[in-house]
């Protein structure tokens, strides 16, 4: 038996089949015709007559029959019926979803994307669960304040299908959970006020003392949580056993920015300090975080002469003498940045640095201030 933890894309394909507002099967994408119908694409490797699917907690709440599957580059698509085990867990705003709310009254204006601005007139707004909560209280706190009658389309997964067609798809599925729409409004996605911050720089640059002298600052500034991923708590926990080469260096910037950008994804600010020495891992966490928030790269320039004078762990001396192997700046390369937001120099105090980087942060990542 196969197991498969559905995203919360896919487990909206659930709620849909619910509400019948989706049939209750999965088809493969190519013969899925013209009738909105959900597909199941899973990773490579996938095999068997029957996937149980699992919800967030890893609770079992549905089978598919596979019928058919279809192998690709990305992954097995499976066609089949679908049984519910069990109700799904609770989704946010129940009583404005396909399955539990009260009928709408007047042709609704489906709202796709989260414009900040509403459409004219009174009827109501129909507003799509993208899978950020977040996002979506929102966007139902914008309806409500504007005094207009409001109900929320879980957004489905529908991976191979994008742009108008997407739209289009989405606008048939609204129809038929809350009526026949009067006008579709398709907005570009606003990301999230979220945040990171990555200081990049040579060992004993100053990156690990400015970024806590900022974390304190940010706290005192903004009323968004901040998180100081700490570069020995980071090389202790999340990227225990891992070393230097470049591989492995990869591996540790990845996974910062994993956490950073989910941090980012819910409205978080993260800093995080790790030398980052390779062009390629910075742009990779920039285009990651990017997808959900803000990015501001710090480079923190104190030049290898400075850093080799200060020396605090004797770990220069150690790679001059070759005891240490793949060192930054003596054995193994810093690309120095050439896209930084903000660049720090030696001659600038923690503080300052600190100070001069929030002020870059009110012009290129305005927070929302702990006054307003
Ligand atoms: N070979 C080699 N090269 C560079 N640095 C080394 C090496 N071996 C150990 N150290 C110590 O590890 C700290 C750097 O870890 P990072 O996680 O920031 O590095 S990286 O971003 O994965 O390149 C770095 O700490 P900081 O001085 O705080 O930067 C060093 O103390
Ligand atoms: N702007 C600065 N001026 C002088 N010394 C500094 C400055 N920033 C950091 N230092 C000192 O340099 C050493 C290394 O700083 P650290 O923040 O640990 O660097 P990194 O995290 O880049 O390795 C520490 O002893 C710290 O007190």
């Amino acid at each position: 038996m196969t197991e498969h933890r559905l995203t919360p894309l896919e487990h909206h394909d659930l709620e849909l089949m619910v509400a019948g507002v989706l049939p209750a099967r999965f088809a493969l994408p190519e013969s899925a015709g013209d009738a909105p119908v959900a597909s199941l694409r899973l990773p490579v490797g996938y095999a068997g007559a029957v996937v149980t699917l699992l919800d967030r907690e890893a609770t079992p709440v549905a089978v598919v029959d596979v019928e058919r599957t279809a192998t690709g580059d990305e992954g097995v698509w499976v066609a089949g019926e679908v049984t519910m085990l069990r109700p799904l867990a609770t989704f946010d705003f129940a009583d404005l979803r396909p399955a539990d709310s009260a009928p709408v009254v007047g042709a609704p204006t489906l709202l796709i994307g989260d414009s900040a601005s509403l459409p004219e007139g009174t009827g109501p707004i129909v507003v799509v669960d993208h899978g950020d909560p977040r996002a979506l209280a929102d966007a139902v706190a914008r309806v409500r304040a504007a005094g207009r009658e409001v109900r929320v389309l879980p957004e489905p997964s529908f991976v191979s299908v994008t742009g108008d067609d997407r739209n289009l798809l989405i606008g048939r599925l609204a129809s038929a959970a809350f009526g026949e729409l009067s006008t579709v409004v398709v907005s570009e996605h606003r990301k999230g006020d979220g945040l990171v911050v990555l200081l990049t720089g040579l060992s004993g640059s100053g990156k690990s003392t400015i970024a806590k002298e900022l974390a304190q600052l940010l706290r005192r500034s903004t009323v968004q949580h901040v998180t100081l991923l700490d570069g020995d708590e980071v090389r202790a926990m999340l990227s225990k056993g891992l070393g230097f080469t470049r591989e492995d260096r990869l591996l540790n910037v990845q996974r910062i920015g994993w956490v950073a950008a989910l941090i980012a994804e819910h409205g978080g600010v993260a800093i995080a300090a790790p030398i980052a020495p390779y062009a390629e891992m910075r742009a990779e966490m920039r285009e990651r975080v990017e997808k959900v928030g803000r990015f501001v790269l710090v480079h923190v320039a104190t030049p290898l002469e400075v850093c080799e004078a200060r020396d605090r762990k004797g770990l220069y001396a150690k790679a001059r003498a070759g005891e240490i192997a793949n060192f930054t700046g003596i054995s193994d390369p810093y690309d120095e940045p050439t896209d930084a937001d903000v660049v720090i120099t030696e001659d600038q105090s923690p503080h300052d640095a600190a100070l001069t980087i929030l002020a870059a942060l009110s012009v290129v990542a305005p927070l929302p201030s702990a006054s307003s």
